[in-house]
């Protein structure tokens, strides 16, 4: 595989704030990579450096092998990139500012794929409105549409979804994973880690300037040696059993249920007791770690560290 973005050694402060600290990362092309971490992590700055709209201190970002400060023309081509912010132009509409954007890359005739991404992200029925009378996620997803009407390699999303309804974003997320599947990097910046976990396939985990750890996400999740147990009772106990006491575990009495968090090595052990246990068992649910737990645990938010 080759590589799409390289990130060697690059710090940054803004006056005595360190947002980056010698962060290195590579992303290969064809990813969909994961840039996660708590306010202030550093992302964005990361994400600004590699636009060309902030100046690094030292290091270096690489986009297709080529320097994002020595060749700024090809990297801009090569990146779509989606910003927090929402910064639109409110006198001109969806299809004038997509038509714009364009001409920016100097592409003409580019209705076809205008058409194609008014479409995708359901912006068709406003492409003739002004841009002042969209709603917020009508604004955010006309963001998304302007860093992808150049046909972009690299796609980079920081926080694309804050806003967007749920219908929305499901089908902006079709249209991502569809980007995805026919060779295009994607490299997302949510708060959301279920979106995260359910799209990415390697992810990096940031925590003020520095990053923690990067791996595939499923490294990450069987890093934690998490079992959820979800006991579906037939009827309310009043005593749970003793041998819950070698467990971390919560009594819900309505409907009764019993919550019990254990690892993978007591798993075996734990159904044999409740097997001789005399406990009525309606259902059972298992669940494993989740990417949240990763993150808290990695995090300060976690409020330990290994
Ligand atoms: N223009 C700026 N001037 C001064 N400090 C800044 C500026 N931009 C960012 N910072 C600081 O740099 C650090 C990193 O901020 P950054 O926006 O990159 O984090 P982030 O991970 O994107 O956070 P969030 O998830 O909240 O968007 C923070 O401490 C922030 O306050």
């Amino acid at each position: 595989m080759t590589t799409a973005i390289k990130i060697e050694n690059l710090s940054k402060s803004y006056g005595d704030v360190q947002a980056l600290t010698n962060v290195s990362l590579e992303i290969k092309k064809g990813e969909f990579f994961g840039l996660l971490g708590p306010n202030g992590a550093g992302k964005s700055t990361l994400i600004k450096i590699m636009a060309g709209l902030a100046h690094k201190d030292s290091g270096s970002i690489t986009v297709l092998g080529k320097d994002v400060v020595k060749n700024y023309r090809f990297t801009k081509q090569k990146l779509g990139i989606v910003p927090q912010e929402v910064v639109i132009d409110p006198y001109f509409n969806p299809r004038e500012s997509l038509r714009l954007q364009s001409g920016y890359f100097n592409i003409k005739n580019n209705e076809e794929r205008i058409d194609e991404i008014l479409t995708a992200l359901g912006l068709q029925d406003k492409a003739n409105a002004y841009a002042r009378s969209l709603s917020g996620g009508m604004k955010r997803r006309l963001l998304i549409a302007k860093a992808l009407v150049h046909d972009p390699e690299i796609i980079v999303l920081d926080e694309p979804t804050a806003g967007v309804d749920v219908e929305l974003r499901n089908s902006m997320w079709e249209y991502v994973k569809k980007l995805n599947n026919e060779g295009k990097t994607i490299i997302l910046t949510t708060h959301y880690l279920e979106e995260a976990e359910a799209l990415c396939d390697r992810i990096a985990i940031m925590d003020k300037g520095h990053v923690i750890t990067v791996d595939t996400k499923e490294n990450l999740i069987n890093s934690i040696d998490k079992k959820i147990i979800q006991l579906k009772l037939d009827n309310k106990i009043s005593n749970a059993p003793n041998f819950l006491n070698n467990y971390q575990y919560e009594i819900n009495e309505e409907p009764p249920q019993i919550n019990i968090e254990l690892t993978k090595e007591n798993l075996i052990n734990f159904m044999n007791q409740v097997y001789k246990s005399d406990l009525k068992i309606k259902d059972m649910d298992i669940s494993s770690a989740r990417l949240e737990d990763v993150f808290l645990k990695l995090t300060n938010l976690g409020g330990e560290k290994d």
